[in-house]
């Protein structure tokens, strides 16, 4: 069978430890166990099938993925899963739906913002699930713009309530997801006003439907705001629209970690800073570069196999075809993608690290790296976000027109991921935020304090930070210079994490070499995509240039033997890739023929309405031709 027997072959080829791989990628041998056992069990379960998500209506496919989360829910209880192998079997699951706003931002949110009894008070009823909670912070007339939101929350020291209201149509709350139809409850972000003083924008849970009847409680108006990009895709998550007329909640439903608001209606802020109230946001950033990696390896796990599969032109002595995966521009389109999955990957795990020091220094009311965690975070989600999205699109170009057919796998995968580069931040908006900070670096750079980095790239941001600097213009002026300026600050975090990675103890015959090389496709592949600002800058010269890349042309020949081991090596499930293209075993014509008879509009030989609409133009035709 031609397509098992090469991605057969290839895997003799390869010159590396794939098992020891499997537990660099995952991260640990005990995360590679739960992720592939948790994997295993999604994929074994019928009610998790994905195959038929295009073909339903918005209702049916809605009601499928309450059925699926009802489901989760249940198997996590039976199972008694831990709360990482639950986190694991939603993600397995693969399913945009309200939990992910219930889990990855509500309840995190009270973690973050809620002072000690909040939580004591919340999280129990959000962990049992006895509520469900959403994200409510964009409006109809602002997202970015936080400081922009008009959603109200008067105090009425009267009553020791706030009056949660919506004073216009723009402030209509809009985007959250799980909002539209199944949360209960909210974090919803408003301007604290007292005695007429406005505050600035703070967190209020409020309760949205009646827990007895679902029913929106009383000044409550709440829906979905309609069907997304795609078909199947973003379509299983009810992002919701929510206005409030004068909706009351007691006084303690504020989030209150950061500034509180006493009985007498007097507001006190606390000694921590005031972006904490931002905090969800750089926890969720966080959380997406590790996203990144993982949308960018299904991609590209999808596209490698195929390319080692199909055959075009190029007939060999043996008689047969070409593996298109032995083409250069195939290579030099496809390996830097495997590259940046891998470079993600690290980078996510070294944010992952950043977080949780921030936290910790937080407790220890130590807020020194809050601002660069925010860069980091704000920067790396617009970077991997940006790329991942290309590089989708990217390996479904590599597959020809099979790429086009969502039983590929590839036209869902984009239409799920491409809004990540708008939620939790605008990319652009977020690389604004990152060359605020630069500007901010820059300046203390004249008290002798070194940038550290990589030569090379740190050269890079550098000279483009001193020539935006040196011309004094306005920020505004410079942000879309400043904005090349943040995307190099954040590529040279990426190789430089990546060489960081290289530097610990990585076992098993080959892997290091092969991390090495990945390395080096990632670093001078940017180089290679952004020679002019390297050349402008003076960081490399015309002779250095083309001997990297006549470099990275030697690593593509170098990865080539390894390339179906190195995607082997992030153990996808089947299931999870949800592609013909990508099958284990390579066995492609024969799926992609049998899926296409699943299609419902092979149900009839004869379509409907052609007996009606087109049968008669025919017999017309057929009775002018014999007039
Ligand atoms: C763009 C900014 C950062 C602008 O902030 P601003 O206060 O209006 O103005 P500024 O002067 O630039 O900033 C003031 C200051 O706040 C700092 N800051 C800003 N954001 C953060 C943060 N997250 N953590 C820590 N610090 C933060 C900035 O660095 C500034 O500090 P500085 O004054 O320079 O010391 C902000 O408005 C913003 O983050 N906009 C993006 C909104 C966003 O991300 N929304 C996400 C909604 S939830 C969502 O989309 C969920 C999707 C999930 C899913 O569906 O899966
Ligand atoms: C699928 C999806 C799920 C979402 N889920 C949630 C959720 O659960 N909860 C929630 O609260 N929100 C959610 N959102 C909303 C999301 O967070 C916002 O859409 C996002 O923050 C972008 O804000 P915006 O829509 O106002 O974009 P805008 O800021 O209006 O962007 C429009 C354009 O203006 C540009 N721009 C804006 N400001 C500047 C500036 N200062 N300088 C230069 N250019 C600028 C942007 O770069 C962009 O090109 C979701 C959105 C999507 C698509």
């Amino acid at each position: 069978m031609a397509g098992f027997d090469d991605l057969a072959s290839e895997r003799s080829k390869a010159q590396f430890d794939v098992e020891e791989m499997k537990v660099i990628w995952a991260g640990s041998r005990h995360t590679l166990e739960v992720s592939d056992r948790i994997s295993r069990l999604v994929a074994n379960d019928p009610v998790f099938r994905k195959d038929t998500r295009t073909m339903l209506s918005r209702k049916d496919l809605f009601k499928n993925t309450l059925r699926k989360a009802a489901h989760a829910w249940k198997r996590i209880i039976e199972l008694r899963l831990s709360e990482e192998e639950a986190a694991e079997l939603r993600f397995y699951v693969d399913e945009p739906a309200f939990m992910d706003l219930h889990w990855g931002m509500f309840i995190p949110t009270i973690k973050g913002q809620g002072t000690e009894e909040q939580q004591q008070k919340w999280l129990p009823l959000a962990y049992k699930m006895k509520i469900i909670g959403c994200y409510a912070q964009t409006e109809l007339g602002h997202g970015s713009n936080v400081q922009g939101l008009e959603t109200t929350a008067t105090f009425d020291p009267q009553t020791d309530e706030f009056i949660i209201h919506s004073p216009t149509l723009t402030s209509s709350k809009w985007w959250p997801g799980g909002l539209g139809k199944v949360s209960t409850h909210a974090v919803v972000y408003g301007r604290l006003i007292i005695d007429s003083k406005d505050y600035g924008v703070n967190g209020f849970i409020v309760q949205l439907r009646s827990l007895d009847d679902h029913l929106p409680l009383p000044g409550i108006t709440i829906g979905d705001i309609g069907m997304k990009f795609g078909s199947g895709a973003y379509n299983t998550m009810d992002n919701g629209v929510l206005r409030f007329d004068h909706v009351r909640i007691p006084r303690d439903q504020m989030l209150m970690r950061v500034s509180q608001v006493t009985r007498e209606g007097k507001l006190v802020q606390s000694n921590v800073p005031w972006q904490l109230v931002y905090g969800t946001m750089v926890y969720v950033r966080q959380k997406i570069v590790s996203d990144a990696s993982c949308a960018l390896s299904r991609a590209v796990c999808i596209a490698t196999r195929y390319s080692a599969v199909r055959r075009q032109f190029g007939l060999q002595s043996n008689g047969i075809e070409t593996q298109v995966i032995d083409y250069k521009t195939q290579q030099s389109r496809l390996f830097p993608l495997l590259a940046s999955a891998y470079a993600f990957r690290f980078v996510g795990e070294w944010l992952k690290w950043l977080y949780m020091d921030v936290n910790q220094r937080l407790q220890a009311s130590d807020f020194s790296t809050l601002p660069e965690a925010h860069a980091c975070t704000a920067g790396l989600k617009s970077l991997t976000t940006s790329a991942t999205a290309d590089g989708i699109e990217e390996c479904r170009k590599l597959c020809g027109g099979h790429g086009y057919l969502c039983s590929s796998g590839l036209p869902e995968l984009f239409a799920v991921y491409i809004p990540a580069c708008t939620y939790e931040g605008d990319n652009i908006v977020l690389l604004l935020q990152v060359a605020r900070f630069l500007i901010k670096t820059v300046s203390q750079l004249g008290s002798g304090k070194e940038p550290v980095g990589t030569t090379v790239y740190m050269g890079r941001v550098e000279q483009l930070m001193q020539c935006h600097c040196a011309v004094q213009k306005g920020f505004l002026e410079l942000s879309a210079d400043l904005v090349q300026a943040a995307v190099a600050h954040c590529q040279l975090i990426v190789v430089s994490k990546f060489i960081e990675k290289l530097q610990q103890d990585i076992p098993g015959k080959g892997v290091k070499g092969q991390l090495e090389a990945l390395c080096n496709i990632y670093a001078l592949f940017i180089l290679h995509k952004h020679l002019g600002d390297f050349l402008s800058t003076g960081c490399i010269t015309p002779k250095q240039a083309s001997l990297a890349n006549a470099q990275l042309r030697s690593l593509y020949s170098q990865v080539r033997p390894n390339a179906i081991a190195l995607v082997d090596a992030f153990n996808y499930t089947d299931h999870y890739l949800s592609s013909v293209l990508g099958r284990y075993d390579g066995n492609v014509y024969p799926k992609l023929y049998e899926e296409a008879w699943k299609d419902p509009l092979n149900d009839s030989v004869v379509p409907d309405g052609y007996q009606e609409y087109i049968q008669p133009i025919l017999k017309q035709q057929l009775r002018n031709a014999r007039l």
